[in-house]
């Protein structure tokens, strides 16, 4: 039988963002308390029909109600980090929780891919009440610092241009680059207890949030998640509001 997607993505949708309010209360919470909150921003996406269907006839899985636990990550959810230590932490925050449970993780922080990828990618069942009573949804977790984002984000927009053919020097170019971002992750993550004080003082003093210092800094500018970036535009908009501009 043929599927209805549009029925069949809705639990994916509703499971994404559910995880998205959690984790962002975590993080505001976290702020709020005045601590350093592991967590930088969080994207959502569900999978598009085609990139589905591309997907399973790539990985040869035929299409029927079973292919969500085949391709596993029709629901993704992303998690941005300032410092390498934050990934531990969220992974560890994750571990703890009972509202989700993890069946598979992928330690590709320090074991990047060949391509130079970093990321720690969880995968987890989500238990989701709908109107026709619980079900359980597979949830792509990726965690990645804002400059594992950045790399990701470029590299995946020349395979896009380059129709996953990245010429040879490029490519070398991209590890090399890889290699540079993870020993700025590395750096920044030594000094890390100095910044997040500087931070908190700063916070304090201003009572700037976190998000207004990064679209301060145009941090959101260098790609992420065109949702994310209508997030930041909007809340930019309203602090120019506030300010009479
Ligand atoms: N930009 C970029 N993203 C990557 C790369 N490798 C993995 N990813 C991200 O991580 C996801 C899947 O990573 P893996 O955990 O390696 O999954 P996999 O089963 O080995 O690979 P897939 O069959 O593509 O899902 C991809 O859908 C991307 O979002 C990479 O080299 N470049
Ligand atoms: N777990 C995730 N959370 C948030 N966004 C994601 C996640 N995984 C992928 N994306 C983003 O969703 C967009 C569409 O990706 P798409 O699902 O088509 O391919 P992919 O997951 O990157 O690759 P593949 O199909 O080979 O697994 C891309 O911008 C990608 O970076």
């Amino acid at each position: 039988m043929a599927i209805d997607w549009e029925l069949y993505l809705l639990p994916y949708e509703q499971a994404v963002q559910e995880i998205k309010v959690k984790l962002k209360n975590i993080r505001n919470e976290l702020r709020k308390r005045k601590e350093h909150a592991p967590i930088e921003f969080v994207t959502v996406r569900v999978k598009s029909i085609s990139s589905i269907y591309a997907k399973a006839n790539r990985l040869q899985f035929p299409i029927d109600e079973n292919i969500a636990w085949e391709i596993r990550d029709i629901a993704g959810v992303r998690v941005i980090c300032q410092f390498l230590d934050d990934i531990n932490a969220v992974v560890q925050m994750i571990r703890e929780r009972n509202d989700m449970r993890i069946y598979q993780e992928k330690d590709y922080v320090s074991k990047p891919k060949e391509s130079g990828y970093r990321g720690y990618h969880l995968t987890v069942e989500y238990p989701l009440i709908t109107a026709r009573g619980q079900v359980t949804i597979p949830v792509e977790i990726q965690i990645r610092t804002l400059g594992m984002n950045f790399w990701a984000t470029i590299e995946h927009s020349l395979n896009y241009k380059y129709e996953g053919i990245i010429p040879s020097n490029i490519r070398q170019r991209l590890i090399e680059a890889a290699k540079a971002s993870y020993t700025l992750d590395s750096e920044m993550n030594n000094i890390r207890d100095e910044i997040k004080e500087a931070q908190v003082k700063f916070t304090q003093k201003e009572e700037v949030p976190m998000e207004s210092l990064i679209s301060l800094m145009d941090l959101s500018e260098y790609a992420l998640n065109p949702e994310e970036r209508s997030e930041t535009t909007s809340s930019r908009r309203d602090e120019n509001r506030r300010n009479g501009e």
